[in-house]
């Protein structure tokens, strides 16, 4: 029997002896990144005609934004607006919800995309992508900066920072980052008997990604990256975001992402949450926005999870309560100077934003007349004029949420407003930069997200240092960003390990925003978020499932082991 064997497999094999690999290379060129250089803006610059030139053209038109199933254009009866949070009764684009019926079809079209878009080489994917950063940085950059000025209330410099440099960078280092992975092959001990390799493949079925409203370049990586990895993605945008949103889309589509491959839908979010989690082609969510929705998807998932093909991969990058602490040995003006950026640049709607600090009694006087005199100097107002500081808080749900804080601050006999407290929504929704003394470093406007311009000062008794820093741990379930300041370095180095869970991006002697695409991989732990690190190597992977290939080339002849046979 065993000889009989032996022999049909070696006539079988001598077809396999000839045999090569199949399994292609990569074929991915070899090259380098850089970060995307932040323009000036200077007076008489021509990026600053150009951008004047583009939000004077967003301002005198209300933009249609179709929802978009596989190059199909979708309009419902009932129109939506987006409006400017600095002049709310100023409408800048038109939009549409797509209810259940049009995401079920959405679902359809997409994970039929999946299939094609998944074979199409990395290659060819990575010179659609390159073409997408080009026209971002040239022909569309002060479309895209308008569009995020206007519609989400940025200053000039903090568009560019987003939906120019962030979106591009997210761009360039994704495929940087996917060429560099696809570099790593496993071990093949003798190539001539087998080869062993890997290869990304997207995963089949849609991948849904929900995005938030405060940085445009969020919702370009959360869309556009899983498309990279050969994923197909229904993309629901905010609806306080949906211009600057559009202008990626149909960037993207002139770059080249077939149809299909990215559909754009605008939706009430429970709606398009419960549509998704029901559909057993599930692959993924891609979401970036507060805990409570984040929760409200993975039991969804979870209640769902006897349904699905594939389990659902899960990211979710969520909120913070963002911590300065500060030790008696740190320089006042770097303190000063990073608080005011951090807690009131965009209005504190930054995920990283400083919104509680611990400051030393022996350094507060100098620290307090600082902040106090540098925030009496913020300009808020229209972020179409170059002297503004802070534009508006995004809408009126916001608007309501921070001066409820700002009201419980007032009422409240362990709370002093000592800067700012005022606010306004007859022409936008605005609010003062606020900075609040508290007494008590456990009041909830010490340990919930606030997400607006509101700073908490917590003074602690310079001996009281070690129960101060214990306090950072342990007063908020969020771990996003936090920063120490202090010229001392044995304090550092065990500042450096106290505080070692407690933010998921920590700063040292640096505000805690500001975060640069492959310079300082993005996410929180804790209830901050999975910490999937937007803008690091690993990202791209999450957004594959990867298959393992060992080809034999030299034909198997025994059943049994050398063992056996002495
Ligand atoms: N960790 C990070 O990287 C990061 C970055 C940016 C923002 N954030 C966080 O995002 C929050 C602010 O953004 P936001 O106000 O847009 O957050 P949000 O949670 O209100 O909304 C985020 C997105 O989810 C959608 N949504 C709402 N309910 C939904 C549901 N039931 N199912 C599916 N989608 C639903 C919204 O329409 C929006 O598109 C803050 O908590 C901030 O800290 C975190
Ligand atoms: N990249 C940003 C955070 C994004 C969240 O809003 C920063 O670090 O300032």
């Amino acid at each position: 029997m065993m000889l009989n064997l032996r022999k049909f497999l070696v006539i079988k094999n001598l077809s396999v002896r000839g045999i090569q690999s199949v399994v292609p290379d990569s074929n991915l060129k070899d090259f380098t990144v850089v970060n995307e250089p932040i323009l000036s803006y200077k007076k008489g610059s021509k990026e600053r005609k150009e951008l004047e030139a583009a939000l004077n053209e967003a301002k005198s038109n209300i933009v249609d934004v179709p929802i978009m199933i596989a190059g199909e254009e979708i309009r419902t009866n009932e129109a939506r607006f987006q409006v400017m949070p600095h002049d709310h009764q100023h409408q800048i684009a038109r939009f549409y919800y797509a209810d259940e019926k049009l995401l079920q079809k959405a679902i359809g079209k997409c994970t039929e995309a999946q299939q094609k878009w998944d074979k199409t080489p990395l290659k060819e994917r990575v010179e659609i992508w390159d073409r997408a950063a080009d026209l971002m940085a040239g022909k569309y950059r002060q479309r895209l900066n308008a569009a995020t000025m206007l519609g989400q209330s940025k200053t000039t410099i903090q568009a560019e920072i987003d939906s120019a440099a962030e979106l591009i960078d997210f761009v360039r280092f994704n495929v940087f980052f996917l060429k560099e992975n696809a570099k790593f092959q496993p071990i093949s001990e003798d190539i001539k008997v087998t080869k062993n390799s890997v290869r990304f493949r997207g995963i089949d079925g849609f991948v849904a990604a929900v995005s938030p409203f405060n940085f445009t370049a969020i919702g370009g990586n959360l869309s556009y990256t899983p498309a990279l990895m050969g994923n197909s993605v229904l993309w629901k945008p905010s609806d306080t975001a949906i211009l600057s949103n559009w202008a990626i889309y149909e960037i993207m589509r002139e770059a080249g992402v077939p149809e299909g491959v990215v559909n754009f839908v605008p939706a009430d979010g429970p709606v398009f949450g419960d549509t998704i989690t029901k559909s057993p082609y599930l692959a993924g969510i891609n979401f970036t926005g507060s805990v409570p929705t984040f929760n409200r998807l993975w039991k969804q998932v979870g209640e769902n999870i006897n349904n699905y093909k594939n389990y659902p991969k899960l990211i979710g990058e969520c909120g913070g309560k963002n911590y300065h602490f500060v030790h008696p040995s740190a320089d006042i003006e770097s303190v000063v100077t990073g608080t005011i950026r951090s807690s009131f640049e965009y209005c504190g709607q930054k995920c990283s934003a400083c919104s509680r600090a611990y400051i030393p009694e022996s350094l507060w006087p100098k620290i307090k007349e600082g902040l106090l005199c540098e925030r009496s100097k913020l300009k808020v107002g229209d972020v179409s004029e170059f002297s503004t500081f802070m534009g508006a808080v995004i809408d009126e749900k916001a608007f309501k949420r921070i001066s409820s804080y700002i009201e419980h601050a007032k009422a409240s006999p362990n709370l002093e407003i000592i800067g700012g407290g005022g606010y306004d929504c007859s022409k936008g929704y605005f609010i003062e930069p606020t900075i609040v003394q508290t007494k008590d470093p456990l009041d909830k406007i010490m340990v919930e997200e606030i997400f607006g311009p509101l700073l908490t000062i917590y003074v602690y008794a310079d001996k009281d240092l070690d129960a101060t820093m214990k306090l950072v741990g342990s007063s908020t379930q969020f771990a996003l960003t936090g920063a120490v300041f202090s010229t001392n370095e044995s304090f550092l180095k065990r500042a450096l390990e106290e505080f070692k869970m407690t933010a998921g991006n920590f700063y040292i002697n640096d505000k805690s925003t500001g975060s640069v695409v492959g310079q300082q991989p993005f996410g929180g732990s804790r209830m901050s978020g999975t910490n999937d690190k937007a803008g690091g190597p690993q990202y791209v992977t999450r957004w594959s499932t990867v298959q393992s290939i060992k080809e034999t080339f030299v034909p198997l002849r025994d059943i049994d082991y050398p063992y056996m046979r002495e």
